[in-house]
């Protein structure tokens, strides 16, 4: 297969190829990127799952040579809560940052969440992790966080699901459809609409009034406007608009419960030690969607809550709030501190 889009930024990135078909693919690629070292009893590792347009690149800054920060720097590195464990983190099947996508393949199948989670059982295969300490997720991450635990419960220990749901909702299907449309109808212009459409989503109404109002630059754009020009040409710069489709048509897909007997039980079949947390300003992936999950897991404590303005991005951007719910799940409930 070779080759990758958007190239290794930091040198770290990694890849694992399976040379079989899988999922209407002829075989396929998942760039990856590891912390810390795998333990002799494998006991250890600890998988962290991007959300829609992140990718491998959770962290950098600590280390020597690879300066750039990554999306959850606060996590990992000396004395931060994943110090210890052997991270990995891969690029999501379908992405655009290093692994398998319709950059790659113009006739690219669909794919679902689950067709996705199937592929990074087989990167766990191959890494010899045979069982995750933690699995963990927001949003997109999220769902797949969830797939696994519960189509491969004795492979995870424990659980970190933020801001995710257990099916997307009708609204989350009616707003990503809306940005496909946006994609289709105009291929080169339409990644920078899908994002305008999908980052007011990702933040909160109560936010966007505080910092924008109704003030207009002297070019004469809204001040939100501009931001929301902004945010669209940065996607535009460093994602590829068919993977964007590809993932987001596969976010319409999560539905844990499909073939399984619907969203109870299947939860009911996860067996990690699991903590929910949903952001109190999300308006895309609203707490009811959280208490859902931390309800129907048999594992699961009482839902947390992040205290945010910032809506759904929160989970990115608490990383205060974020490191202490993974702190707590991978240290002391595991009993390790
Ligand atoms: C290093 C990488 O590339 S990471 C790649 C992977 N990324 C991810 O996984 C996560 C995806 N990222 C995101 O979703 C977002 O970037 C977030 C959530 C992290 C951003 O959150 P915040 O830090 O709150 O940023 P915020 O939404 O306030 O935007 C700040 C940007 O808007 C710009 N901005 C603010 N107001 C305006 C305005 N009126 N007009 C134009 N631009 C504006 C700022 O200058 C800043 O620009 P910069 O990002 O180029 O420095
Ligand atoms: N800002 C996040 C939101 C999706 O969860 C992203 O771009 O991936």
């Amino acid at each position: 297969m070779g080759g990758w889009r958007f190239g290794d930024p930091d040198g770290r990135r990694k890849w694992f190829t399976h040379a079989a078909p899988f999922a209407g693919l002829p075989g396929f690629q998942l760039a990856y990127e590891t912390w810390g070292t795998l333990n002799a009893e494998a006991s250890n590792a600890v998988l962290v799952l991007h959300a829609l347009t992140g990718d491998s690149h959770v962290a950098g800054g600590v280390e020597p040579g690879h300066p750039t920060p990554g999306w959850w720097e606060a996590l990992i590195g000396a004395g931060r809560p994943l110090d210890g464990f052997f991270v990995v983190a891969p690029n999501v099947l379908g992405g655009c940052q290093g692994s398998t996508g319709p950059w790659q393949y113009p006739e690219f199948p669909a794919l679902t969440i689950r067709d996705q989670v199937a592929a990074e059982v087989l990167l766990a295969d191959h890494l010899g992790v045979g069982r995750w300490a933690a699995v963990l997720g927001g949003s997109m991450g999220g769902m797949r966080a969830v797939e696994w635990a519960v189509g491969q419960p004795d492979r995870v220990e424990s659980l970190l699901l933020l801001a995710t749901a257990a099916a997307a909702s009708a609204e989350q299907i009616g707003l990503a459809s809306a940005q496909v449309h946006a994609i289709n109808a105009d291929p080169v212009r339409g990644l920078g609409i899908a994002r305008r459409i999908a980052h007011i989503s990702y933040r909160s109404e109560r936010e966007l009034q505080a910092r924008f109002g109704r003030r207009r630059q002297e070019d004469g754009r809204f001040e939100v406007e501009s931001y929301l020009d902004h945010h669209a040409e940065k996607l535009a710069r460093r994602f590829d608009a068919a993977s964007y489709v590809a993932l987001t048509e596969a976010m319409n897909s999560h539905d844990v419960g499909r073939g399984r007997g619907g969203v109870a039980a299947a939860l009911r079949r996860v067996e990690a030690r699991t903590i929910v947390a949903g952001v109190d300003s999300d308006r895309l992936y609203p707490l009811v969607q959280q208490r859902e999950l931390a309800a129907g897991i048999p594992g699961a404590d009482d839902l947390r809550v992040i205290t945010s303005p910032h809506g759904h991005d929160a989970f990115l951007i608490e990383s205060e709030q974020v490191g202490a719910l993974v702190t707590e799940l991978v240290r002391v409930r595991s009993g390790t501190r």
